[in-house]
């Protein structure tokens, strides 16, 4: 892989022809086979709406901690600091978040809103509104790209168990362990993650190469990755790329991030994909409800 992340424009998708379309679909799925990551232009999430989202969560995360508490106990809400770690890792990450569900989710997870700041709810809902419609084409694309049926996806994801997740990383503590980081090591759990450009430094990638590279993209931006759904249902074709968030080189300030993690509905199995198949070692089928529950005991938000 070259030392710079693949970039990529959807408008070539969303507003070209039948040849601009298929071009975007293949190398969109080589530059996830390749990388993992790319960058992406040209998508319907809004810069000033962007702005607006990132005023938003300050403005939550700076109320006090009781008051985030009275919001804590489901997987949507909030999510204290200190309570998630990576796979396989003894201390947790260095960050507090909040999640929002689909709206018409069957089910026990439901969206929670806070009483404060004001419009929270209509902000962060224009953000899944957008988010979701750009994973669904992303979703099109990599079906596309991958010869399989085009709407695969879109048959199994719209109101299933994908999440925003807003991210405070605060300053980090004079007590932290010193073993903690912003975000250990990890690879996505979901098919795919599209990621609200973060504001300030600290995302890195481990290439295939076997170095750790800095994400610098620019705010207008999203940062696209694929999770383990989705090398399992390609049979590691698209593999999930190892990444995490070092701690602030420079000045001890907060950072906010915005990944939204596109997954199925709980009951849809994740199973080799026709035209991923033939090596004869695929993965055994699971259902994504079933494989989600195992991933969040392992990261400590299920026990
Ligand atoms: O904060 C970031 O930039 C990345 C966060 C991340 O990798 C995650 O939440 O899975
Ligand atoms: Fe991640």
């Amino acid at each position: 892989m070259a030392e710079t992340i693949p970039h990529l424009d959807l408008a070539d998708f969303t507003s070209g022809d039948e040849k601009a379309r298929r071009d975007f679909a293949t190398r969109l799925v080589g530059a996830l086979e390749q990388c993992g990551f790319i960058t992406l232009e040209g998508h319907a999430v809004d810069a000033a709406l962007i702005a607006r989202s990132y005023e938003m969560a300050e403005a939550f995360f700076n109320l006090p901690e009781a008051e985030k508490r009275t919001y804590a106990g489901g997987l949507r809400g909030y999510t204290p600091f200190g309570r998630e770690h990576a796979k396989d890792m003894t201390v947790p990450d260095l960050k507090e978040f909040w999640q929002i569900g689909y709206e018409a989710h069957a089910g026990a997870d439901q969206n929670v809103w806070p009483d404060r700041p004001v419009d929270f709810r209509e902000v962060f809902g224009a953000l899944f509104e957008a988010l979701e419609s750009t994973g669904r084409q992303l979703l099109s694309a990599i079906a596309i790209g991958l010869e399989i049926e085009p709407e695969y996806f879109e048959d199994r994801v719209p109101d299933g168990t994908s999440l925003l997740r807003l991210i405070h990383y605060p300053p980090v503590p004079e007590n932290a362990d010193p073993k903690s980081v912003r975000a250990a090591a990890h690879e996505d759990i979901n098919l795919i993650t599209l990621l609200v450009a973060a504001q300030g430094a600290g995302l890195e990638i481990f290439t295939r190469e076997g170095k750790w590279l800095p994400v610098n993209n620019q705010p207008a931006h999203l940062v696209v990755d694929t999770g383990d759904m989705m090398a399992r249902i390609t049979n590691g074709r698209l593999s999930a790329t190892t990444h995490r968030v070092v701690n602030p080189a420079g000045p001890n300030v907060s950072r906010y991030s915005m990944p939204f993690f596109v997954q199925p509905r709980e009951d849809v199995m994740l199973e080799c994909l026709t035209s991923c198949g033939g090596s004869g070692d695929s993965p055994e089928p699971l259902t994504t409800g079933d494989f989600l529950n195992q991933r969040l005991v392992e990261i400590g938000l299920k026990k």
